[in-house]
């Protein structure tokens, strides 16, 4: 069986969150399932692009409304990843630093007709496209009503909702830019008055995944608009639980940490990482160290961070350290607070992976306060790292971490998002921090955990089988 995911983001060629990580694992563990499993992404201007050499397999141009667009297939010359990445190079679009603008209509589009333009020269289609959130949303709608697309009508295709926030929507002005298709199904591509690639998706694909169970139904309830339609099509839909690539996130083996460690050498190791952070960021390495990575945005409650973290670093009896971008309003307020609470608290604003791998291995507990989290890699990383993660109950937090105060516990969960229950929760870590033998303990059990992608990648496998 042949498997093409197409995804906007595959780790470790352009990572922006935790899509990268999926697709950069995902096909990695299928293939080791006897299927073969590979990835198309766009080929952007970035670190990654500009350290490899790379062979151009396949040219053409694309029809994008009125003008031709050209494009090239690229694959990688030499040191290849762990699975084939085929890469669309569209100059004119997608060929940016960025992975993500303000408007990206025309560059994903001219991106997954390229894609399908170039995969009807195949000598072999494959058995199944799997499409990843709305940048590739178009591709089920196209497989199933675009002329040029016939020879695709009987590939099954599944879509992956990573994040249901962002949908891609355009003005119907721009339907012109789609190849073409009878247009006595334009609604298909309506949701609330415009296209809606996410919504087009959702109603064309054969199967739709999200990427926890509880996600999945929590959408049904809030999708930022596409409640009904999710409910509508559920006898289609499914959610499979995200998995974590260990081979990259291995405390043992981490090449970014500064020092390795297993389960049985944990105390050392994670405290030369939490030394290191703490002379790095000038903290207090006697107090417990909470930090935060992610992305600076309301659906990860940073809005609240601020005055949060004012109440918690006023008891003065711990340190927060912040790894993250976004909103420019928070990153401001989270840059002056620096001054105020000088040894226990800092944050770096920016990208850095290296730092995101030393933070795991070195924080006491990871902060996830989550108004929508449709997995969340970063608690899985964290409990491989042994690092206790203290989440909202909500989506794929809910359906991986359990609260230390039931049985086989291991980690601390609130309910809502609110300065106070988030300030409670880091309080009840001080309290198990200070408990040495019982944080200890916990560490040790949660180390063990096994999120490997291998009963996912399984799960996906099964569902391509069911439809196959
Ligand atoms: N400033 C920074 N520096 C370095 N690394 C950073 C960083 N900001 C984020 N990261 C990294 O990006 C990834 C974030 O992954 P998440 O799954 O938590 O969130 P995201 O919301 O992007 O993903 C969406 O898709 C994934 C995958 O399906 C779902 O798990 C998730 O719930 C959904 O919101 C992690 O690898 C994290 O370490």
């Amino acid at each position: 069986m042949t498997i093409i995911h197409i995804s906007a983001e595959c780790y470790p060629v352009a990572k922006v969150g935790g899509l990268a990580d999926v697709v950069g694992a995902l096909p990695k563990y299928q293939n080791s399932s006897n299927v073969s499993s590979q990835v198309i992404m766009p080929f952007y201007d970035n670190k990654f692009t500009k350290e490899n050499v790379f062979t151009t397999i396949y040219s053409n141009h694309i029809t994008l409304g009125n003008n031709h667009v050209d494009f090239n297939v690229l694959t990688l010359k030499e040191k290849p990843l762990d699975f084939d990445v085929f890469f669309i190079d569209v100059p004119e679009l997608l060929f940016k630093e960025y992975v993500y603008s303000f408007d990206d209509t025309e560059r994903f589009l001219a991106f997954q007709i390229a894609a399908l333009d170039w995969m009807l020269t195949w000598e072999k289609y494959p058995d199944i496209i799997h499409c990843h959130d709305h940048h590739t949303g178009l591709i089920p709608f196209m497989l199933q009503e675009s002329y040029k697309y016939e020879a695709f009508r009987k590939i099954p295709n599944v879509l992956t909702i990573h994040n249901a926030q962002y949908q891609g929507w355009f003005s119907h002005i721009k339907v012109g830019l789609i190849p073409a298709f009878n247009f006595n199904h334009v609604g298909i591509l309506d949701w609330g008055g415009v296209i809606n690639p996410l919504a087009a998706a959702i109603k064309c694909a054969w199967r739709v995944t999200t990427v926890s169970p509880s996600y999945m139904e929590e959408l049904k309830l809030a999708a930022n608009g596409l409640e009904s339609l999710l409910s509508a099509e559920s006898a289609k839909c499914s959610g499979i639980l995200n998995g974590i690539d260990t081979d990259v996130w291995n405390p043992e083996t981490d090449h970014y940490i500064v020092k390795n460690y297993t389960i049985q050498t944990v105390a050392e190791g994670a405290e030369a990482n939490k030394q290191y952070l703490c002379n790095l960021f000038n903290l207090d390495f006697e107090k417990p160290l909470f930090a935060f990575i992610g992305r600076l945005v309301e659906e990860k409650g940073s809005d609240l961070f601020p005055d949060t973290f004012k109440v918690a670093l006023e008891k003065n009896n711990l340190n927060i350290l912040l790894l993250g971008s976004g909103n420019n309003f928070v990153e401001e307020q989270l840059e002056s607070l620096k001054k105020d609470y000088i040894g226990t608290y800092n944050a770096f604003i920016g990208y850095d992976e290296k730092l995101s791998h030393i933070i795991y291995a070195g924080a006491d507990f990871l902060l996830m306060p989550s108004r929508v989290e449709p997995c969340g890699l970063n608690q899985m990383y964290a409990l491989r790292y042994g690092t206790i993660p203290i989440v909202r109950s909500i989506g794929g937090l809910k359906d991986t971490v359990t609260d230390i105060s039931k049985e086989n516990g291991f980690g601390i969960c609130h309910d809502n998002v609110s300065v106070l229950e988030i300030t409670n929760a880091i309080d009840r870590g001080v309290d198990l921090y200070q408990k040495q033998s019982e944080y200890k303990n916990i560490q040790h059990r949660i180390m063990e955990i096994d999120h490997s992608w291998h009963v996912s990648a399984q799960e996906y496998i099964n569902l391509y089988k069911s439809i196959n």
